[in-house]
Order: structure tokens, then sequence, then C-alpha cells
């Protein structure tokens, strides 16, 4: 069985894959991404070609390569790097779940298939069983994210005796608003050492209340200092606190989910945040529009997320 270092914990960056301004991977901006992870937002996980790092509008090689350069770059750096291996084909994930391996990745991720849709859970669990297999040295994630994927299995439902199936089962990544899902996802497997890695970052301190072990999204490429401050704040019980930190982080959320929020923006956003040029997305998605650029920066100066900002007296918005 899969024994990874110790539980994935903590926040998890849902990487973006960097790309120039012609549409290719701009691999030489990992290196400095992962320093300004480690030492600007305190985040040392990763989760990498997930949803936010738009692996599945990636070619296979290109997720190779992608998934390659963070080890690389992450060695002696981070502390885990989880490679999301989910395709449509079960030939193409097996290949990535190998090549995980090879690579010395610490954990990998599927979601489930989305086109032609497992309809039940002995389904979805056998096609996850066969992705496992190819990597049987490697701790295994389920990504659970049932709005896009359309696979609207409960997830307290496939966790049931998963570990019979899947001896390198190790935890879930659960991109879902259901706390009763949730949180019968940790009730029913206290006695299992499963992470429990929530993924709507707006509402993490309800899932931390439910159990939650850690936290993988995109948010923590930028709010992860902020997070973490959240974090701690809840390990010690000051949940006063912790209540103001979820505040000011959905302050921001909130205002950047009604200009319309997604992969697009999240590469934007990192840019103005980080400094590091993240790039436009690939078709299908679109590059954002300067309007909403200058919107968000004025919101980040005006919550303090940006650390060359004079914060004014009297700013009610900024956390403290
Ligand atoms: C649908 C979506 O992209 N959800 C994000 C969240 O981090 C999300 O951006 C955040 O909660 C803001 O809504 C993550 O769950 C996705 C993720 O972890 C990934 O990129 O694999």
């Amino acid at each position: 069985m899969a024994s990874p270092k110790r539980r994935l914990q903590g926040l998890v960056a849902a990487t973006i894959t960097p790309m120039t301004e012609h549409g290719e991977i701009n691999f030489s901006v990992i290196g400095q991404y992962v320093d300004y992870l480690v030492e600007e937002q305190g985040v040392k996980n990763i989760f990498v070609n997930g949803t936010t790092g738009e692996g599945l509008s990636l070619s296979i090689s290109e997720r190779c390569r992608v998934a390659e350069e963070w080890v690389t770059r992450g060695r002696n750096k981070l502390d885990q790097i989880v490679i999301h291996v989910g395709a449509l084909s079960l030939k193409e994930s097996q290949e990535l779940a190998q090549h995980a391996a090879k690579i010395g990745a610490d954990g990998i991720a599927v979601i489930a298939p989305f086109f032609l849709k497992p309809w039940n859970k002995d389904i979805l669990v056998n096609f996850l069983k066969e992705v496992a297999a190819a990597a049987p040295a490697l701790p295994f994630y389920y990504y659970h994210i049932p709005a896009l994927t359309g696979v609207k299995i409960r997830a307290e439902e496939l966790l049931d005796g998963i570990q019979e199936k899947i001896p390198t089962f190790q935890g879930l990544k659960f991109s879902d608003t259901d706390l009763l899902d949730f949180g019968q996802c940790v009730d029913q497997n206290r006695q299992r050492q499963f992470a429990f890695l929530f993924g709507v970052d707006e509402q993490l301190l309800s899932a931390l209340v439910m159990g939650a072990t850690g936290a993988v999204g995109s948010t923590y490429n930028y709010l992860g200092k902020k997070t973490n401050q959240m974090l701690e704040a809840f390990e010690r019980k000051d949940f006063s606190s912790a209540l103001n930190y979820q505040f000011c982080i959905q302050r921001f959320i909130n205002f950047v989910v009604k200009l319309g929020f997604g992969v697009s923006q999240t590469k934007a956003i990192m840019t103005l945040v980080s400094g590091i040029p993240m790039g436009p997305p690939r078709l299908p998605l679109q590059k954002v529009s300067r309007e909403f650029t200058d919107h968000v920066e004025a919101k980040l100066k005006s919550l303090d997320f940006l650390s060359f900002t004079d914060l004014k007296d009297g700013n009610l918005e900024a956390c403290s």
C-alpha cells in the first residue's frame, strides 16, 4: 500500500499553467512561481494540471512536461506535489499516472470521466481502480467536482468500502458546496487516515468545522497567506478571528464572482498580485478585459491584499 510521507494537510494551491501570448506553455516562470508560493504565500503543497491548471485543455505530452517541471522546480522546496491525471480515456489516464510515478510525484488525483459518464458508484470505482493500479506506489485521491463533470454520484457513497477496492486510496478533494455530503464523508471514515481536502475556498471555514484536513483551491495562489491566518486562528480556537478572515476573503471572492470568475480571471489576478506573468488562457477560455483587471486591482488595494498598498486609516474593508 502507498505510504505518503504524512497525510496531506493545510493549503494546497491548484496551480495555474502559465502560457505565452501565443498560447504555448511558459515553463520558464515555474521556478519563480514555486518560490513565490513558498516565500510569499506560505503554501507548500500543489495540485498540478487540475481545473485551474487547464489540465483537460492540454495535450498528454504537455501535461507530462508541466508535471515534470513542477516536480523538478519544487524539489526540496515543496512538501507534496499531487498531479491530476484524470482524462476521458482510461489509457491516457493510466499513462499519466505511470508518468507521475516515474517523475517522483507525491500523489495522483482523478476526476470522473465526464463525456461518456459512469452512471453508478461501482462503475466509477472500477474506472478509478484501473487508474490507481497503474501507479501502485502513489497515494490516490478522488477529485469530486460534480458541477463541472456532471457526475453526481455522492462522495459519501463513493467512499463506502473504497479502500478494499483501491488500496492506495488516500483521500478526497471535494469541490462542491454540499456540506451534508462532505460532513458524512468525514463522519463515516473517522477510523481511516484519509485526507479530506475542501475545494470551495469561500466556504473553507465551514468545512473546517466539518473536519476538513486541508484545502485545494485556486485562490491559495494569491490569498494563501490570508487563508493561512484563518487556519491558524481556527487551530487556536479563535473562531471570531477565523470568521473575520473568512468574511474578508469572501468580500473579494464575492466581488469577482459578480464580475464573472473562473480560470481566465484567476490567471489575471495571479499576474496582478504576484507580478509573474501567467498569460492568457487557452481556447475555449477567453482572456479577461482590461476593465476586469482595473476593477480587481482597486478591490485588492481596498482590502490590502496587494503588498505594495498603503493602507489608509479607517479602511473598513481591510482585514487585520
Ligand atoms: C470550480 C473551481 O475552479 N473551483 C476551484 C476553487 O478554488 C474556486 O476557484 C474558488 O473556490 C472560488 O470560487 C477549485 O476547487 C478547483 C481546483 O482545485 C483545481 O483547479 O483543480
